[in-house]
């Protein structure tokens, strides 16, 4: 049985594990670890596979796709995992990162008003194997990959991809687990906050290649000239606005200058190779027209409603992918 109870329980244990952390980056992989994670497990389900795994609860470790789980989130010394199995081992591990994950993106959300807890179903059962897992996770590449995972595989739309990658509007890119360095906000701290401000970032900052060439190319703010604490987004962000797949390296704003300097040739240059958009009649239009949606209106606007509806959607759907028999929560377990 799993009730509304052990639900919000789960909810209170991961907010104490975040409060005892004092450090700004450890909370901010905390939180962001935990989402990933779920999106790890879902992120392998192929519809087309004898296979198709999904959320089961079943991650291959030591994979170098899923770099930057083990020894930090989940671990026999992590403290989530130890929480799972002093109280909640009666749960499958799938259900358990699942309501963990809703309640970091509850209490990330804009006065804690995303709250998941109605399109929560539960029964998942834990795989003990999953061979080839690793394979399957999406390394950032761009929008074909996008296409084969989520749309092809996943069954989900180019909506729903677009508002599922709205989650790295939280966490943080490590060069030691994926080669990518960074955060997709500003801050740190608006690294903390789940809302739409990852579209606003993606049409409205400038961004320009780096790493062109390696395995881990990217995009970096073009405001970025120390590289402390870069921002970032991956090919697989930003092709939701540009068509990074038939063009890159490119830099997205090409007429940015500072001290007689373009800001798209700080380290090569790309102010000659500007970023280009989609042809009308693509069919990637449907990603644009999702990013312009989760905008929520015009510019400025507080409006994360649209966003948040989406995110829900494409969240139960992916989380629920291949799952025939689950069960809503119990108002009360006997
Ligand atoms: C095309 C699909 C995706 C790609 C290519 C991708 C790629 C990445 C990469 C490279 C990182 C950095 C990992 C590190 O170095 O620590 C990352 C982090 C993250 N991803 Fe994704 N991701 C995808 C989809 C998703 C989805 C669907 C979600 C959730 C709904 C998600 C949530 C996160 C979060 C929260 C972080 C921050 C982790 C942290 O702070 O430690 N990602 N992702």
């Amino acid at each position: 049985c799993f009730d509304k109870a052990t639900y919000y329980g789960i909810d209170k244990d991961v907010e104490a594990i975040a409060s005892s952390l004092d450090n700004e980056d450890d909370l901010i992989h905390f939180y962001g670890g935990i989402v990933r994670m779920v999106a790890h497990d879902f992120m392998d389900y192929d519809r087309n596979s004898d296979t198709p795994m999904g959320s089961d609860g079943c991650i291959d470790w030591g994979h170098d796709a899923n770099r930057g789980f083990w020894g930090s989130i989940w671990c026999d010394g992590c403290d989530l995992t130890k929480v799972y199995h002093e109280k909640y081992g009666h749960l499958s591990k799938a259900d358990f990162w699942i309501a963990s994950a809703n309640a970091v993106i509850r209490n990330l959300s804009v006065d804690k008003s995303l709250d998941l807890v109605d399109t929560f179903l539960w029964g998942r059962r834990d795989a003990d194997s999953c061979q080839g897992q690793g394979d399957r996770i999406p390394m950032g590449s761009g929008c074909r990959e996008v296409q084969d995972v989520f749309l092809d595989a996943m069954g989900l739309t180019w909506r729903d991809s677009v508002a599922l990658l709205g989650a790295h509007t939280i966490g943080k890119a490590h060069s030691e687990f994926s080669g990518h360095d960074g955060y997709w906000m500003p801050s740190g701290q608006e690294a903390l906050v789940f809302d739409k401000q990852y579209y606003e970032e993606l049409v409205m900052r400038p961004w320009r290649a780096r790493n062109i060439g390696k395995e881990e190319e990217d995009f970096i703010a073009s405001t970025e000239m120390t590289h402390q604490e870069p921002q970032m987004m991956l090919k697989t962000d930003l092709c939701f606005w540009f068509d990074t797949d038939n063009h890159y390296p490119c830099c997205t704003r090409t007429n940015r200058w500072m001290d007689g300097q373009n800001w798209c040739d700080w380290e090569e240059k790309l102010s000659d190779l500007k970023c280009t958009r989609y042809d009308s009649d693509s069919s990637r239009m449907e990603a644009v027209e999702s990013v312009v949606e989760f905008l929520g209106g015009r510019r400025p606007n507080e409006n994360n409603d649209p966003f948040y509806q989406a995110f829900s959607t494409a969240w139960f759907k992916a989380t629920t992918n291949g799952h025939g028999d689950l069960k809503a929560l119990r108002g009360e377990c006997w």
